[in-house]
């Protein structure tokens, strides 16, 4: 396996320069991560496959196989037991463990970019197209979705196949992976937004190839005690590798854990445990369509220490603690929710000691514990979404994305989120429709609302050229965060519908986490906006940042065309 490091700035990277007592992006990834560490990984891998192998000959030679349970012990980082165990709920019968992977070398691109809040989409697509590029020297043998008989599964021992009883997505459970897989570096601020957008961008072709992308990052910088950098950069080495990462597309590695790029964000501008997914602890038990699935977790974090204090942590509570500034415990609860109910499809887990765990939306897909890494559920079956919405026949990870370049998106980038609230305002400013194109030169009257007034050009899939329709406040789609399920007053929902006509204007709830209309619940909650022109489907339980992403890589791709001049809808206005 070869191991792509792909860096761009970031408080990892960051000290402070004596001269000047400001933050610098002084450090090279090397400083972070010791070669030598990578080097004693090489060697930890080849004995544990060396071990792996003795083991599938003693198996053979018993005629026991994987044995009744499908465990064979003694598996090590990527392979280990607990991992076998945790999934699918009713036992692993005879399913083997797939062989450790060995990394045979490492190479790195540096994308120099500075920090989380200057990236932007030119470095994505540059981050983009380093791992194609990398994928296409490190091809697998065979077609994307086939089992590949490439050199690294043959060398490795040959590909394992799905055995009976294998979980949605077939976690642990590597149908061959490609020869390559990446170690994306970047600063925290933007990291989600970075994960998503490559999960949209790329996610169907690395799932598909099994090379996996884990994006990292640090909270503290360097030379603060407790520089979590080192530690981030390793364990996502470690996830890069598991097998059991094979299918996941981005996965995002920070703080021992590891979670989905479709559901990770920063939720926490300080702690080392910035990053968690929807429904992060807290839950005991969801209940979907009517069947129940409980979502059972050792506690989660239920303490957190800022600015000093006394440190707690308490595992396998549910009571929440936090401690801030000097100890006082600010907030005690018990329990909080204990059930949530939402339409969806069933999916479960079970643990080590019979705790029956996690829908895949919520929390880490797997953590790293004892210095192995532990999934413990596998991608979602669609390789997409939790596909019980109606989205309108758009999904997140969308091929058509596949033929996007940074030119391409360049023009579509200034999409706005606001949010609403109590009292809630949108200012007509930021909505005022585009203003009517100059006349071309040398043409008296009449000029044509095509081809006049040209923005940025825009070279979408297919050929079909596109061009960014601005409003008069420079947006060319805005997102609204509004409350709970996307709910808007009467004033802002009339408001909203009149600059529809020319502006995309995506509606998503500002809770970080659920969908954007309930019609079980909340009837009419949804149909009464898409029938004004706002646009709910295909944008199933995004965050604003995701659903702006989303929004400028479909608007780049064509797939408003009443929105684009030049596309097929001419100049936007009217649905
Ligand atoms: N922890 C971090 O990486 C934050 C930093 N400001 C950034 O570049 O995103």
């Amino acid at each position: 396996m070869h191991l792509v490091f792909i860096s761009t700035g970031g408080t990892i990277f960051q000290k402070v320069d004596p001269s000047t007592g400001a933050m610098a992006c002084s450090l090279g990834l090397f400083d972070v991560l010791q070669p030598q560490w990578l080097q004693q990984l090489q060697a930890q891998q080849q004995q544990r496959r060396q071990a792996w192998q003795q083991r599938q000959q003693q198996q053979q030679q018993q005629g026991g196989g994987a044995g009744p349970t499908g465990l064979p012990g003694g598996q090590a980082a990527g392979g280990g037991p607990a991992e076998r165990q945790a999934w699918p709920p009713g036992g692993c019968a005879a399913r083997p463990a797939p062989p450790p992977v060995a990394l045979q070398s490492w190479s790195h691109v540096d994308l120099r970019a500075r920090s989380g809040a200057e990236l932007g989409f030119e470095t994505v697509f540059a981050a983009r197209d380093a791992v194609r590029q990398q994928l296409q020297l490190h091809r697998p043998d065979q077609a994307p979705g086939q089992e590949q008989g490439q050199d690294e599964g043959q060398a490795q021992g040959g590909t394992v196949a799905a055995g009976p009883g294998s979980g949605p997505g077939g976690v642990g459970v590597v149908k061959g992976r490609g020869g390559v897989c990446f170690v994306l570096v970047t600063g925290t601020d933007t990291l989600e937004e970075f994960a998503f957008s490559l999960d949209l961008l790329l996610g169907l072709e690395l799932a598909a190839a099994g090379c996996p992308l884990v994006v990292t990052g640090a909270m503290k910088p360097y030379d603060i005690e407790g520089y979590d950098g080192a530690a981030n950069l390793q364990q996502a080495v470690q996830v890069a590798l598991c097998p059991a990462a094979a299918r996941w597309g981005v996965l995002v590695c920070l703080n021992d854990c590891v979670q989905a790029a479709r559901w990770a964000a920063k939720a926490d501008s300080q702690l080392m445990g910035a990053f968690r997914s929807p429904q992060p602890g807290g839950a005991v038990a969801q209940v979907r369509k009517g069947g129940a699935v409980a979502q059972v977790r050792k506690g989660g974090a239920v303490a957190q220490v800022r600015k000093g204090g006394a440190v707690a942590q308490v595992r396998k509570g549910g009571a929440v603690a936090q401690v801030r500034k000097g100890g006082a415990v600010a907030q005690v609860r018990k329990g909080g929710a204990v059930a949530q109910v939402r339409k969806g499809g069933a999916v479960a887990q079970v643990r080590k000691g019979g705790a029956v765990a996690q829908v895949r939306k919520g929390g880490a897909v797997a953590q790293v514990r004892e210095g192995r890494v532990r999934f413990y559920c596998g991608p979602p079956d669609d390789g997409d979404d939790d596909g019980d919405e109606d989205d309108g026949g758009l999904s997140v990870r969308d091929p058509r994305f596949a033929a996007l370049t940074a030119a391409d998106v360049a023009p579509w980038s200034r999409v706005g989120i606001w949010t609403t609230g109590v009292s809630g305002f949108i200012p007509q400013e930021l909505l005022r429709p585009p203003p009517p194109p100059p006349l071309p030169v040398n043409v008296t009257g009449g000029g044509g609302p095509e081809g006049a007034g040209a923005g940025p050009k825009a070279g979408g899939p297919g050929g079909a050229a596109a061009e960014a329709s601005c409003g008069g406040g420079g947006l060319v789609g805005l997102v609204v965060a509004a409350p709970g399920t996307g709910s808007l007053s009467a004033a802002l929902t009339e408001q909203l519908a009149a600059a529809a006509a020319h502006l995309p204007v995506v509606l998503v709830s500002r809770c970080g986490c659920g969908a954007n209309a309930d019609e079980h619940y909340y009837r009419g909650s949804g149909s009464k906006y898409s029938r004004r022109g706002l646009l709910l489907r295909g944008f199933p339980h995004c965050t604003p940042l995701q659903a702006r992403v989303l929004l400028v890589l479909r608007l780049a791709a064509g797939l408003y065309p009443q929105y684009c001049r030049g596309a097929g809808g001419g100049t936007a206005g009217g649905q």
